[in-house]
């Protein structure tokens, strides 16, 4: 501890004395434990800078893993600007999946990974023309459910295996285990997750699942990957599931000093298998665990923060907790009841107008947040919003890498990378029109599935004339598509290039621009404009962060191209809205989902839908978790 009345760093100078506590603690295992607004975002970050800086760590033998992507980009921001130098780009920083990927593309040969291995999505990002895209977890199962005719439906099949994923329980093990209970659904789905894994073996693909439970492999057969690792530390810590408590442990192993951060009481993420019981089992395999806890909230008025602790403290195996707000007591919350979801959504309109026009300038409409169960519930919102004028955007809603022509480009990157990669070619083979529509598209389909070919393959054979794919201009569609055939393959040979150069040359090279042009007169330079942002995206992505601290350990090099890198970097980005819809937040009001809202603060909340089917919702199984969830909510707020 320092003395006091010490000229502190600016690190340590607005902290609370239990927030120093926290960040100059020499314990060797720490939890911090605090309710919301605590300050907890600003301890880790803090305890980050007072490592490099005060303990002289090396800023690559830490390791920070963070909830989300965006949660890291702001961590490493704060710490960049309060250590001012370069030192925090060596930091290993970002979620668990990014972690373990980055050491899994340098090391994961010696688990005989293979090194060019792929990230499927978990979402289904890619638009799927005529046949279900191959390359996202849920359209691998899709495609299975569709062969084996089951009536199940692909997200719950997805969530399913996932959690038995991230309880460690293979197929193999799940299927032995089913030979006692006989139960139909689950043989189903025993079936679904054994071919589901022979896909993604066949496409050398790992899934998010995966790369928690190959990393754990790899660790524990090679922990040097991990021996200079001299601290860890976990944010978010009540949403790790048990795999990630493996992995903190693993990737601790050699020096065993961790800090976790976190609050049993915004512990939402239990349907994704996140288990509250790791706050528990720290304590017990880390016996010389040091608590300190946070009791002042320097976020919401005494009255929020009232009606909020009132709320979760109906959980009657909660332990109980001091939060004192900083801030004066303020109005008691507004509990306005409604007939139904329309007047609600008239109501929230004018409401919202209502609280703009008597504040004056002092509250805009980008310091409200309208936080919903589910995104479901936005559409009458919405309405009331569009009929009132009140310019909003959905966090989470329409993202950068979902419009349409970043997706293009995307796919005409991936191609390039792989052209095995048939969703890719799906996508593209005909933007911009090369008179491949969609029965010839079906033929072709048909053609790689009778024969076990990719798409890339039959569209060869289809060019070198050996397949029929038309009756009519079949040898015009058959140039236009050998054109299209010598442009990738022109453009594979530049797989080594900077990726915003290979971007420029795929606008060039295929006339994209003209067809942004024809197809878009009124908006194409909005179009191109975002294309320039994925260009100057990639100019920044950082791909040297790929690249681990040299242990004097053989590491794979071989295989990887900045375009692979670049392709994984995004693909583990799916919660990351893109920066220019992330900057025009100002003046405009957010609609996220209470999920989506974890960790933010707006002075103005609002929670529509408080009833009994929607929170609780109707499906939910666990109902104090859905008391957290509105919890987490409530306690995002401000001032009212
Ligand atoms: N010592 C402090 N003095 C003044 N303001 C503080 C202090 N500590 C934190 N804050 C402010 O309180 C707010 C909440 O802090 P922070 O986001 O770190 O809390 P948190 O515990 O991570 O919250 P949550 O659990 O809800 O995500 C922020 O606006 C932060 O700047």
């Amino acid at each position: 501890m320092l003395p006091a009345g010490a000229n502190l760093p600016a690190h340590l100078a607005a902290l609370n004395a239990a927030q120093m506590a926290a960040v100059t603690s020499p314990a060797s295992v720490l939890q911090v434990l605090a309710g919301p607004g605590s300050g907890k975002t600003r301890v880790i970050t803090c305890r980050v800078v007072h490592l490099i800086k005060s303990a002289k760590i090396d800023p690559s033998n830490i390791i920070v893993a963070t909830f989300t992507n965006k949660a890291a980009n702001e961590m490493k921001h704060r710490i960049q600007s309060m250590l001012g130098s370069e030192l925090p780009s060596k930091l290993i920083i970002g979620t668990f999946h990014a972690t373990c990927r980055k050491y899994l593309i340098n090391y994961g040969h010696h688990i005989k990974l293979w090194p060019n291995f792929r990230v499927a999505d978990a979402e289904e990002r890619l638009r799927s023309l005529v046949n279900p895209s191959y390359s996202t977890s849920k359209s691998i199962i899709k495609k299975i459910i569709k062969k084996i005719k089951s009536e199940m439906d692909p997200g719950t099949v997805q969530a399913r295996i996932s959690h038995l994923k991230a309880n460690n329980e293979s197929a193999a093990f799940y299927e032995a285990g089913l030979m006692k209970t006989k139960k139909v659904v689950s043989e189903d789905i025993a079936k679904i997750y054994r071919d589901y894994e022979d896909e993604l073996i066949a496409h050398n693909l790992l899934d998010f699942d995966d790369l928690l439970i190959r990393m754990v492999e790899l660790l524990r057969k090679m922990p040097q990957c991990v021996g200079n690792i001299e601290h860890v530390l976990i944010d978010e810590y009540q949403d790790t599931n048990l795999i990630q408590f493996d992995l903190m442990s693993l990737l601790a192993s050699a020096r065993s000093v961790i800090t976790v951060v976190g609050d049993p009481d915004q512990s939402i993420y239990g349907f994704r298998s996140a288990d509250r019981r790791n706050l528990k089992k720290l304590l017990q395999c880390y016996k010389e665990t040091e608590t300190i806890t946070l009791e002042q909230n320097y976020r919401s008025t005494g009255a929020i923060l009232h009606s909020s602790l009132s709320l979760i403290e109906q959980e009657t195996s909660r332990p109980p907790k001091s939060l004192q707000s900083t801030i004066m007591s303020g109005t008691r919350p507004t509990y306005r009841k409604l007939r139904d979801n329309r007047s609600e959504g008239t109501w929230l309109a004018r409401e919202i107008n209502r609280i703009v026009k008597r504040t004056g300038t002092m509250i805009h409409y980008g310091d409200i947040a309208v936080l919903l169960r589910s995104a479901s519930l936005s559409f009458e919102l919405e309405r009331g919003l569009g009929r009132a004028g009140i310019p909003y955007r959905m966090a989470g809603g329409k993202r950068f890498f979902d419009r349409a022509e970043i997706k293009d480009v995307m796919a005409y990157l991936r191609l390039i990378n792989d052209p095995s990669d048939n969703s890719a070619l799906l996508r593209v083979i005909n933007v911009p029109s090369r008179g491949f529509g969609e029965s010839r598209l079906n033929k072709l389909i048909a053609e790689s599935e009778q024969y076990h070919t990719s798409l890339w393959t039959s569209l060869k054979s289809f060019i070198g004339g050996n397949t029929r794919l038309c009756g009519r201009s079949e040898d015009k569609v058959r140039s236009t598509l050998g054109a299209f055939v010598r442009t990738i393959e022109g453009l594979e040979k530049m797989n080594g290039e900077a990726i915003d150069v290979l971007i420029q040359q795929i606008v060039q090279k295929t006339r994209y621009r003209q067809y942004l042009e024809a197809k878009n007169p009124h908006d194409f330079q909005e179009k191109l404009d975002n294309i320039k942002e994925l260009q100057e995206f990639a100019l920044d992505a950082r791909l040297r962060e790929d690249d681990l601290p040299d242990i004097g350990l053989e590491r794979n090099t071989t295989c990887r191209t900045p375009l692979g890198d670049f392709l994984a970097h995004i693909s583990l980005m799916s919660d990351l809205v893109g920066n220019s819809e992330e900057t025009a937040g100002k003046g405009i009001l957010t609609i996220s989902t209470i999920h989506a809202a974890k960790g933010l603060e707006w002075p103005v909340v609002f929670v529509p839908s408080i009833y009994q089917g929607s929170i609780p919702h109707s499906r939910a199984e666990d109902i104090d978790e859905e008391r957290r969830l509105l919890f987490v909510a409530m306690t995002r707020a401000q001032r009212k």
